[in-house]
C-alpha cells in the first residue's frame, strides 16, 4: 500500500471510509446532470456545488474524497465546443475544487480543542471508456468491435497525465468494466511513469465476474504485477455482491481492497434512470460495511444512490466511536 493510504487506513482504525455518490449528492442539491458530461457538466455550470458535496462527505466523516471528474473527459468537453486549454483547466479544477475543500474542512477541524477527524485523501475519479460513451457500457464492458486496447490508452492518456500533475493523494479508476480497459490502464500508468498512487475498481452486474463475464482472477494477474496500482476493488455494484467478492479477491491478491456499492438499484442506461433495487435482505447498508471490513476490505464507501447519510452510519459503524477517529497527523 502506498504510504499515505497506509496512514489513513492506520488513522482510522484499520478501514478508512471512502465518500458516497457523488454525482447523486450534487443532484440532491439541485443539480441537473441529464447530461452527456453527467456530473462533469457542474464543472461548468455549477462548481460551487461540487465542492458543496465534497464538504458534506467529509463532515460525514469520509477519509477519501473522489474529484468531480468521473466523466470529464477532453473529447467530452471539446464535443461543447470548448478550447483544449479549457477543457484541461476543468479537469485540474476538478481536483482543485476537492484540495480547497479538503485543505477548509481540515482547518476548521483543527481549530476545534478536539478534533474529531482525519484529514482526508483526494482521489482523483477516472470513469471507464464506458463513462464517457454514456450508453450504459460501463455496465457491461461491450465497447464493441473496433475497440482496442491502444485506443483506450489513447483515450485516458492526456486526461490521467493532467488530473495526476494536480496534486491528487490517489487516482482512483472507476466501475471499470472489462479486462481490456484494465490492461489498458496498467500499461498506461508504466508508460507514463505516473507516481501518484492508483486504484482500479471494477463494476460488477453478478457478483461473480466483471460487467463483462471476464474473472477477476485473470484481472488480478496483471494487476498484481503492477506496483502502480496499490489498491484493487469493486465500486457501483449492488452490496449484496460485495462479501463474496471481497472472499474472491483475497484469494487472489495481497493488495489492500477497497468496496463501494451502489445502493442496489440499477441503472438504466438508454432511459438514463435508477429502476429499483433487487432486496438484498433485512441487513442495512452500514451494518454491511461492518461484515465487508470483516471480510477484508480497507477502504469502505458508497456509490452511486448513497449519500452523506449513508456515509456517516458506516463511519460511526467502522471506527466504533460515536465521533470519528481523533487524530491529527
Ligand atoms: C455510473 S452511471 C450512472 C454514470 C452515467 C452514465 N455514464 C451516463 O452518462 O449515462
Ligand atoms: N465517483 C462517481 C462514480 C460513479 S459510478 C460518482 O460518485 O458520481
Ligand atoms: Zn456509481
Amino acid at each position: 500500500m502506498a504510504v499515505a493510504v497506509e496512514e489513513i487506513v492506520r488513522r482510522a482504525g484499520g478501514c478508512a471510509v471512502i465518500d458516497g455518490g457523488f454525482a447523486t449528492q450534487l443532484e440532491a442539491l439541485g443539480a441537473d446532470i441529464n447530461d452527456p458530461l453527467w456530473s462533469a457538466a457542474c464543472l461548468i455550470t455549477k462548481p460551487h456545488l461540487i465542492k458543496e458535496v465534497h464538504m458534506q462527505y467529509l463532515e460525514a466523516g469520509a477519509d477519501v474524497i473522489i474529484s468531480s471528474s468521473y466523466q470529464a473527459t477532453i473529447p467530452g468537453f471539446l464535443a461543447r465546443g470548448m478550447l483544449l486549454e479549457e477543457a484541461e483547466g476543468l479537469l485540474r479544477r476538478s481536483i482543485e475544487l476537492a484540495l480547497e475543500a479538503r485543505d477548509e474542512f481540515w482547518k476548521s477541524t483543527l481549530r476545534k480543542s478536539k478534533p474529531v477527524y482525519n484529514r482526508a485523501l483526494v482521489a482523483a475519479s477516472i470513469g471507464s471508456y464506458g463513462a464517457y460513451l454514456a450508453d450504459g457500457s460501463e455496465y457491461s464492458g461491450s465497447y464493441g468491435e473496433d475497440i482496442t486496447a491502444e485506443k483506450l490508452k489513447d483515450f485516458h492518456r492526456r486526461r490521467l497525465q493532467v488530473l495526476a500533475s494536480a496534486g491528487p493523494d490517489l487516482i482512483a479508476f472507476e466501475a471499470i468494466p472489462n479486462k481490456m480497459e484494465a490492461q489498458a490502464l496498467v500499461e498506461l500508468l508504466e508508460e507514463e511513469n505516473i507516481q501518484v498512487p492508483s486504484w482500479i475498481c471494477f463494476s460488477s452486474v453478478d457478483g461473480k465476474n466483471l460487467c463483462s463475464g471476464e474473472s477477476f482472477a485473470e484481472c488480478l494477474q496483471f494487476l498484481n504485477a503492477s506496483d502502480k496500482v496499490t489498491i484493487v476493488g469493486v465500486n457501483c455494484t449492488p452490496p449484496q455482491f460485495i462479501e463474496g467478492i471481497i472472499r474472491e479477491l483475497k484469494k487472489q491478491t495481497k493488495k489492500a481492497i477497497a468496496v463501494y456499492p451502489n445502493s442496489g438499484e440499477i441503472w438504466d442506461g438508454r432511459a438514463k434512470r435508477w429502476l429499483p433495487a433487487q432486496c438484498f435482505g433485512h441487513k442495512s447498508f452500514d451494518a454491511l460495511a461492518k461484515r465487508w471490513q470483516e471480510a477484508g476490505a480497507s477502504l469502505v464507501g458508497g456509490c452511486c444512490r448513497t449519500t452523506p447519510s449513508t456515509i456517516r452510519a458506516v463511519s460511526k459503524v467502522l471506527k466504533g466511536k460515536t465521533s470519528y477517529s481523533a487524530t491529527q497527523i
